[in-house]
């Protein structure tokens, strides 16, 4: 067996088992060109079309054949280029978030990417972490785990020394340290991970699309299979049957729906970059959008965390100078080392600040003993020897919990504690013992209070404002003392309806804690677990929630939201945790993430309002008039070219811009809606379809390529000009503003269409030019058509959105296997190593 647990392993060693086992790794995020140019060729109508057409080019219509093949090609390639983008936009949020685990390498405690991490890798564990491997653990210290995202149970398990810390779960409680025995692939989680495949979780919503997809793929069989019979009764030539009713096919199902998707959330993603705000998974926007209850912590986010010591104060109230007695000092030597915990740094800040005018130097004392500050207890002691030789004991930390152990306490000190909390400070008391050789956390004596400054952070009001204004209720978690909190939000704006401490949430069962919840604001005095289990308890009453924290008292509440919301500079289990990275801790940003999340919603839904209610109205006509017209309405090439034309104009709508009532309330999908609007514009836009085969073959006795050429400009201009009215439920449209990017799309695209029949090789594409009059009533067909859109649209105003719990399955598996992703980067890295380790 390896070497003791003591050392672990060297990098060499580790680069060298590397090479053999592979890297910690359950899936890879790397764009591949060639699995993203697989997908879109993966459609079978595609492939049914391209040996169709290959055949038709040996036996029949040379240049007919060869049109389809280069428009099959572009629209490959239109799909191709936009999803490889949007993978690769996948993959730079990838690199931006490696997440890494405390693991012993040739002796010492360092830090690595978890995907670095090879059996025999001596890892410690500590709390709100997630485990980075199986781990066979060595030493455990009140050590449990939630395992359910392995087995379901959601009680956490206790973990002993020789027991296995499986890869995946969460610390809940406790610290341990042991040795890798499993990685990536060869875990429990890994197989769970990998049975889910390669690609990110679906959404709620792309499960909607998807269902939605199925619906136009039954109506495009029908639709194919009754073209391609009533062709052949009709006498015509069978290749010509069979690639007219596949072009048909091809231009009702949405081919470019996943991409749209897809770019709208990297688009999302690349805006939210430069407001700060980073994603991990591209489809976190998505969630965020949905976020209808918002926890938060106080300090940094509401405050500007630049807590600063106000006073030092004697139990009596009287200021302390400073002096070699006085609670300053004291405070100063409980202190943990600088970058433990914001209140600590102040004094570290305060004690540099006044070092000049003081007597005593803090170097002047030996640590004996120290229980480092821990949040559970909220307090921190320390036992100290001076140069006198004098032991003593100093308690920091929350009143509440120093003056329970102090044993006289003046009742005028209590009444200057809350005194100073109704003023909103964060106060620390301080209790020592004397003369012990050991540290005793009982019998105190107080020494005072430190009291500390965090003044609210400007412009939360108006930020607490927008957010309200999206529907989204804001609460507060906090250890702090119940009056600083509510004071705080007196000062912010923020309506206190109702306020529980920590204390009285121990003794509420869930069902009673489930009911305090939507008349509670503030939660104070909380634990870490306390925010966790009201977070959980707040969503299984079937709201969408977020959790906003920084801290490692958070890490265990980020796990348990929808969407865990942490900050760059926060602590690094608490970043793991989360979904999304701000690297400016403010309430504003996030409001702009959820708008983002909802504007790639609603653009969405404008594509599949786009897609139902006029392709495959359009397609339906060109089926129809198939059975009735001496000859083809339009020829198969020009088919998948008018499909082609609109699916390019429709790429620019994840770039749209979305009207504010539109962005007030989290929608959800509602296949209902689609469909009635399918069911009602479709026909619509067949009704003039057939109006204008009517015209074109009554009034104007077209020919066949005349006949078609006009079709083809009528069809393109309906179908591409009506997003302006189908994107915005504002009547007249025009009171809502596109993007430029939209209109410049849809224009050049009519305009090409346009040019067409007029083009010098338009007789190969069987088109032929348009007259004034045939083009003059084309217009007017347009404009009645438009017109009749926006007063039909007023029917599908107000359809109230579902509400309830969405989140599809597995959501906790993707979420927390994304550290554990190979990307391209990080393996040649790997390989580098490993060759130069040999
Ligand atoms: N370094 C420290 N030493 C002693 N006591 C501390 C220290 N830091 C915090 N406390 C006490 O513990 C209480 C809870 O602090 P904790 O950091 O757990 O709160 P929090 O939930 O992070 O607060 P917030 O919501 O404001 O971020 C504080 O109000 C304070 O009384
Ligand atoms: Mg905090």
């Amino acid at each position: 067996m390896k070497e003791p647990a003591a050392t672990g392993l060297t990098d060499e060693q580790a680069a060298a088992v590397r090479a053999k086992v592979g890297p910690n790794a359950v899936r890879s995020h790397r764009a591949r060109p060639v699995a993203v140019l697989a997908r879109q060729l993966r459609s079978p109508l595609l492939i049914l079309l391209l040996v169709a057409a290959t055949v038709s080019f040996f036996v029949g219509e040379r240049t007919d054949a060869v049109v389809i093949g280069v428009i099959v090609a572009l629209s490959v390639g239109l799909g191709f280029a936009n999803e490889y983008r949007a993978e690769r936009a996948v993959e730079a949020l990838h690199e931006h978030m490696r997440s890494r685990a405390r693991v012993l390498r040739g002796g010492t405690l360092v830090e690595r990417d978890v995907i670095d991490l090879v059996p025999g890798d001596v890892v410690q564990l500590r709390l709100g972490a997630v485990v980075p491997a199986d781990i066979e653990l060595a030493e455990a210290r009140d050590f449990e785990c939630d395992e359910s995202v392995l087995t379901g149970e959601s009680l956490p398990v206790r973990k002993n020394p020789g027991d296995t810390a499986l890869m995946g779960t969460v610390v809940t409680a406790g610290t341990a340290a042991g040795t890798v025995s499993q990685t990536g692939a060869g875990t429990a989680f890994g197989a769970i991970a990998a049975g889910l495949g390669e690609r990110h979780a679906e959404t709620a919503f792309q499960i909607g699309l998807r269902r939605f997809s199925g619906l136009l793929v039954w109506v495009a069989a029908a639709l194919t299979a009754g073209v391609f019979t009533t062709n052949l009764i009709m006498g015509r030539p069978l290749l010509d049957a069979m690639l007219f009713s596949l072009a048909i096919a091809v231009g009702v199902t949405p081919q470019l729906l996943p991409v749209v998707v897809t770019t709208s959330l990297a688009t999302g993603s690349r805006r939210l970059t430069r407001l700060k705000v980073l994603v991990k998974r591209l489809v976190a926007i998505e969630d965020l959008g949905d976020v209808e209850v918002l926890f938060t912590d106080k300090t940094g986010t509401l405050t500007q965390a630049k807590i600063a010591l106000r006073q030092a104060v004697f139990p009596d109230g009287t200021p302390d100078p400073g002096g070699a007695d006085g609670p300053f000092r004291f405070g100063v030597l409980c202190a943990d080392p600088p970058g433990s915990t914001p209140l600590d740094d102040a004094l570290h800040e305060a004690m540099h600040d006044a070092r000049a005018m003081r007597e005593w130097a803090p170097e002047n004392c030996r640590r004996i003993d120290a229980k480092p500050f821990d949040h559970e207890r909220r307090m921190a002691s320390v036992l100290v020897e001076d140069l006198a030789g004098e032991t003593r004991t100093i308690v920091k930390g929350a009143p509440e919990a120093v003056l329970a152990r102090c044993r006289a306490v003046p009742e005028e000190s209590r009444r200057l504690a809350e005194r100073l909390f109704a003023e909103g400070a964060r106060l620390v008391a301080v209790a020592v013992r004397q003369g012990e050789r050991e540290l005793v956390e009982s019998d105190l004596d107080l020494a005072g209070f430190l009291v500390f400054s965090d003044p609210p952070k400007p412009g939360v009001e108006h930020a607490l404002e927008r957010l309200a204004a999206l529907g989204v209720t804001v609460k507060i978690l906090t250890g702090d003392h119940p009056a600083v909190a509510t004071g705080l939000c007196e000062k912010i704006g923020l309506p206190v309806t109702g306020v529980l401490a920590g204390e009285e949430i121990e003794r509420l069962d869930d069902a009673a804690l489930a009911d305090a919840l939507p008349a509670t604001t503030v939660f104070a005095r909380v634990s870490p677990e306390q925010k966790a289990r009201i977070v959980g308890i707040q969503r299984s009453g079937g709201l969408d929630v977020a959790y906003l924290g920084d801290g490692v008292n958070d890490a265990l509440a980020l796990h348990r939201a929808d969407v865990g919301i942490s900050v760059d500079t926060g602590a690094d289990v608490a970043r793991d945790a989360a979904d999304v990275v701000l690297l400016e801790k403010d309430l504003g940003v996030l409001a702009d993430g959820i708008v983002e999340g909802r504007r790639i919603f609603a653009n969405t839904i404008k594509y599949l309002l786009m897609g139902t209610a006029s392709n495959v109205g359009n397609m339906f006509s060109a089926a129809a008039a198939s059975a009735v017209l001496p000859f083809l309405p339009m020829l198969p090439s020009q088919v998948l070219l008018n499909n082609l034309l609109y699916d390019a104009s429709q790429l620019t709508i994840p770039a749209d811009a979305v009207d504010g009532e539109q962005l007030a309330r989290p929608a959800r999908f509602d296949l209902g809606l689609i469909r009635r609007f399918m069911l009602v514009f479709g026909p619509l836009s067949s009704m003039f379809d057939l109006a204008m085969f009517a015209l074109l073959l009554r009034v104007f006795h077209t020919a066949p390529p005349l006949f078609r050429a006009a079709w083809f400009v009528e069809s393109l201009a309906t179908q591409t000009l009506v997003i302006f009215i189908v994107r915005t439920r504002r009547t007249p449209f025009w009171r809502s503003r596109p993007a430029t990017a939209l209109v410049i799309a849809v224009g050049v695209v009519v305009a090409a269409g346009l040019a067409l029949p007029y083009a010098p090789f338009a007789s190969d594409l069987g088109l032929a030019p348009i007259p004034p009059a045939i083009l003059g009533t084309i217009a007017v067909v347009l404009i009645v058509y438009l017109a009749l859109v926006e007063v039909v649209k007023r029917r599908f105003r107000t359809v109230p959105a579902p509400r309830g719990r969405h989140l599809p399955p597995h959501h906790h598996v993707h979420r927390r296997a994304t550290p554990f992703s190979r990307g391209l980067r990080v393996v040649r890295h790997g390989l580098a190593r490993s060759a130069s380790g040999s």
